[in-house]
């Protein structure tokens, strides 16, 4: 059974309260006192928005129904029709969605894990969700359109939306390419350099830890005759700045290394590769999406020309991000996306204003808020760790270990298998270094090419600390995670052997045919 950790949750909202939809009801909040009604409480929430809508649209049809009868029923039948049917109270908590019947009682109806994944995605913010209303609601103005009030609203949005997001980068908003998330911008980045320098430039150089959205633009670059040099990274998942040196030639039109890696947090030296690209005559492409409001980042400053972003990775709505691009010395790329020439021709269709507008919010809210996220996610990272080493023996960290994201954390645990971890883990929604593909359970190319061994990669687990994680849950993790790996070495002959001090490396394992 899990427990309810929501329970008293400390709103990480600074005050005052910023919106009607929080569902972190603290002590100093009017929420509190006047809980948010039924429908805004939910609203972030689409499963619960699919039983509430179903709800609402039950109320409705009973509420036509009652206007029907009233209209040939008596007066005091009309008057008992009229008494609205009590709906139940539906509220989240990461042990489950519950529904409470107006009668009384408690029901759990959809269960949830806790949520320990923010690098897969993130909640969005109430005060995302707040900007984005009206532009899904009254103003749904195309922002192309130039005869109307209706368009020059969506416009003005969007181009508050566009400075928003520069302005969290340092970049000027004519920098900023809108885009529907961080796999367009990169594939726009690195296919559309090297396609517009095509006749002068033909080698690209990335790393082996990059997003498959990279890894594969390049695989489609080099069946387009462009060369690629993947570089290893080394065991603490960072790429030698020397290397890079190395590897760029004169006819190298791009370098592409991610700021923060999605899979184990480490953060590449930006601005050592930088200034050595600026150096160079090279461009500088880094996929930001895991970076954006969670690191400092200052195109200037780090010599970036092309950075790629995404919304939903800083509570920012699914569907959207952006490319930035730089002018001076200015950066040539082919589209990808052909048609009305929107955003000066990069890429073409009509903008989504709510989704640019929750965006820029977003953005906005991470530039405020930054210094309070990182002091509660590194206060986090250090409260799970230490919960982890502290009873956990054998536990590993992948990656660098001062050079981080504290948010994301990947750690190996020795001695159990990788599939009996993942199933004891059920309740808490984390990722694991191994990816699922065919029948068998691959160990994440990311952990590979750190050198990982493949029984540790098998059993890493990634933890996503994020703005509105509580204490509570990251402790029922910790709770969860060591009373399953001690019940799981104490049923594994692997542990026993390394216990005894065999190397397991050392074993022949034979095949019974
Ligand atoms: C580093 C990195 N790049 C790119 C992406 C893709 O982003 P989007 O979902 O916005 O396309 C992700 C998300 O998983 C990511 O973590
Ligand atoms: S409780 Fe109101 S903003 Fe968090």
């Amino acid at each position: 059974m899990l427990p309810d950790v929501l329970g008293p949750t400390r709103c990480r909202l600074p005050p005052p309260c910023p919106t009607s939809r929080c569902r972190f009801f603290r002590p100093t909040c009017l929420s509190v006192r006047r809980p948010p009604p039924l429908s805004h409480r939910s609203a972030l929430w689409s499963p619960i928005m699919a039983l509430l809508l179903r709800a609402c649209a039950r109320a409705s049809r009973a509420a036509a129904s009652r206007q029907v009868s009233t209209t040939a029923a008596t007066p005091a039948a009309a008057a008992a029709a009229a008494v609205p049917t009590p709906l139940p109270t539906v509220s989240v908590t990461p042990g489950g969605v519950r529904s409470v019947p107006a009668g009384g009682g408690t029901t759990t109806i959809l269960p949830r894990p806790i949520y320990l994944d923010t690098q897969s995605t993130t909640p969005v913010d109430p005060r995302v969700l707040d900007a984005m209303l009206p532009h899904l609601t009254s103003q749904y103005g195309n922002p192309h359109s130039r005869t109307h009030a209706y368009g020059w609203e969506s416009e003005a949005a969007v181009e508050t939306a566009r400075a928003e997001v520069a302005s969290l980068i340092g970049a000027d908003p004519k920098e900023i390419v809108f885009t529907s998330g961080a796999t367009e911008a990169n594939n726009m980045a690195v296919k559309g350099v090297a396609a517009f320098y095509a006749s002068k430039k033909r080698h690209v150089v990335t790393t082996q830890t990059e997003h498959k959205c990279v890894l594969d633009s390049c695989r489609q670059l080099e069946a387009r005759g462009v060369e690629v040099t993947y570089l290893p990274v080394s065991k603490d998942g960072l790429v030698s700045v020397d290397a890079v040196a190395d590897a760029l030639r004169p006819d190298t039109a791009l370098l592409s290394v991610m700021a923060v890696n999605n899979e184990i947090g480490v953060v590449q030296p930006l601005a050592e590769l930088g200034a050595l690209c600026r150096s160079r005559g090279v461009f500088f492409h880094t996929d930001g999406a895991q970076a954006l409001g969670k690191i400092p980042l200052d195109v200037n400053a780090l010599s970036i020309d092309l950075m790629s972003l995404s919304g939903h990775k800083i509570y920012g709505p699914k569907g959207v991000g952006a490319l930035y691009v730089r002018r001076r010395p200015r950066v040539r790329l082919e589209p990808l996306i052909h048609g009305g020439g929107q955003e000066r021709g990069l890429r073409s269709g009509t903008l989504p204003p709510a989704l640019a507008v929750g965006f820029g919010a977003a953005c906005a809210v991470a530039a405020r808020d930054m210094p309070a996220d990182e002091a509660w996610i590194a206060h986090l990272s250090a409260r799970l760790l230490h919960g982890l080493t502290s009873q956990i023996e054998q536990v590993f960290i992948n990656g660098s270990t001062e050079q981080r994201y504290a948010g994301n954390i990947n750690i190996s645990f020795a001695g159990i298998e990788g599939e009996s971890l993942l199933m004891a883990l059920k309740d808490v929604a984390v990722s694991s270094g191994s990816a699922c593909t065919s029948a068998s359970l691959e160990p994440s190319y990311v952990l590979r090419a750190l050198g990982v061994d493949e029984e540790l990669a098998h059993t890493s687990i990634r933890f996503g600390l994020g703005r509105f994680t509580t204490e509570a849950e990251v402790d029922y993790a910790v709770a969860l995670a060591v009373k399953h790996v001690q019940r799981l070495r104490e049923m594994s002959p692997l542990w026993e052997m390394m216990q005894e001090g065999i190397d397991i490396k050392s074993i022949q394992w034979s095949q019974e045919h």
